[in-house]
């Protein structure tokens, strides 16, 4: 299919193949990461999840009517960003997720912003970031007003959205679509469109370290001109889980059975 995004992208194979695009879905424990990644791969609002388990997930999505072979990534951070190289060289863009009925879930965002800006200033790339505003069902409890996320996305320079797991799957499908689009441009812009795993061997007396703030304590990398890249190895952790095309599941036609997150949906 000839791309109606201009010339073919590195790391996006042949002009035929689908565009390949890794997501990372960062944020505070109960914000809820795992309900809108598992609402947008299903459809389905699952309430309850393992917090400690952090999946990376694969679907086949139609973008702009261009093919997309999407990975996510549903993040498990304990309260504060934690060895970040995992996600910071994977994922071609970040959706960065606090609850709007939690003042410390959107303090907590602010510190993953800040970590993604400091990653995009030390590699001299730009990181698409969205901000989500997660529950908005629950918006009579809410904790933080609209003006307040769009502040914060504003100062970062991001898209803006609130959300709810639980309501209106177009919404969350929509979000998450952003996002790749987000990427696209940016694989577009970059020369530097593989993700890349940063390896060991680096120059001595170089690392950076992401001690700015708290919470970022536990980040360090590496400026890239001091190391050398590869392809990022397998997260460790992570269960790679192929989800079939909703469609299938959607027309019920045989019972198609995903584990996502420990939970057998049909
Ligand atoms: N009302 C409401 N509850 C939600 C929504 N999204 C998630 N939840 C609930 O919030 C809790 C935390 O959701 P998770 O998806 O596990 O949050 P998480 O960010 O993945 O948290 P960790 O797995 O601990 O990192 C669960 O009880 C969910 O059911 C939403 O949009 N609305």
């Amino acid at each position: 299919m000839a791309s109606v995004f201009g010339k073919p992208r590195a790391g996006s194979g042949p002009p035929s193949a689908p565009l390949e695009v890794n997501l990372a879905v960062l944020g505070r424990r109960g914000a809820g990461k795992s309900a809108l990644t598992v609402k947008f791969l299903t459809k389905r609002f699952i309430s309850e999840y393992d917090p400690n388990l952090e999946d990376t997930y694969s679907s086949e999505e139609t973008v702009d009517h261009q093919p997309v072979h999407l990975r996510v990534m549903d993040t498990a951070d304990l309260d504060t960003p934690r060895n970040c190289e995992r996600y910071l060289n994977w994922a071609h863009a970040f959706l960065v997720v606090y609850s709007v009925d939690s003042r410390q879930s959107f303090e907590g965002s602010s510190s993953y912003l800040e970590l993604l800006a400091l990653h995009a200033k030390e590699t001299q790339r730009g990181y698409p970031a969205l901000l989500l505003g997660n529950k908005l069902d629950m918006a009579q409890y809410r904790q933080v007003t609209k003006a307040e996320g769009a502040a914060l996305a504003g100062r970062f320079g991001c898209l803006f959205f609130e959300v709810s797991a639980c309501l209106d799957f177009a919404h969350v499908q929509h979000v998450f679509h952003e996002a790749v689009r987000e990427a696209r441009r940016e694989l577009e812009r970059s020369p530097l469109a593989r993700p890349l795993f940063i390896s060991e061997d680096r120059a001595p007396g170089h690392p950076v370290p992401l001690t700015a703030r708290p919470g970022l304590a536990s980040c360090t990398f590496n400026t890239l001109s001091t190391v050398s890249l590869k392809e990022m190895p397998a997260v460790a952790q992570a269960k790679l889980v192929t989800v079939k095309s909703s469609r299938a599941q959607s027309k019920r036609k045989a019972p198609t059975l995903t584990l996502l997150k420990g939970f057998k949906i049909f």
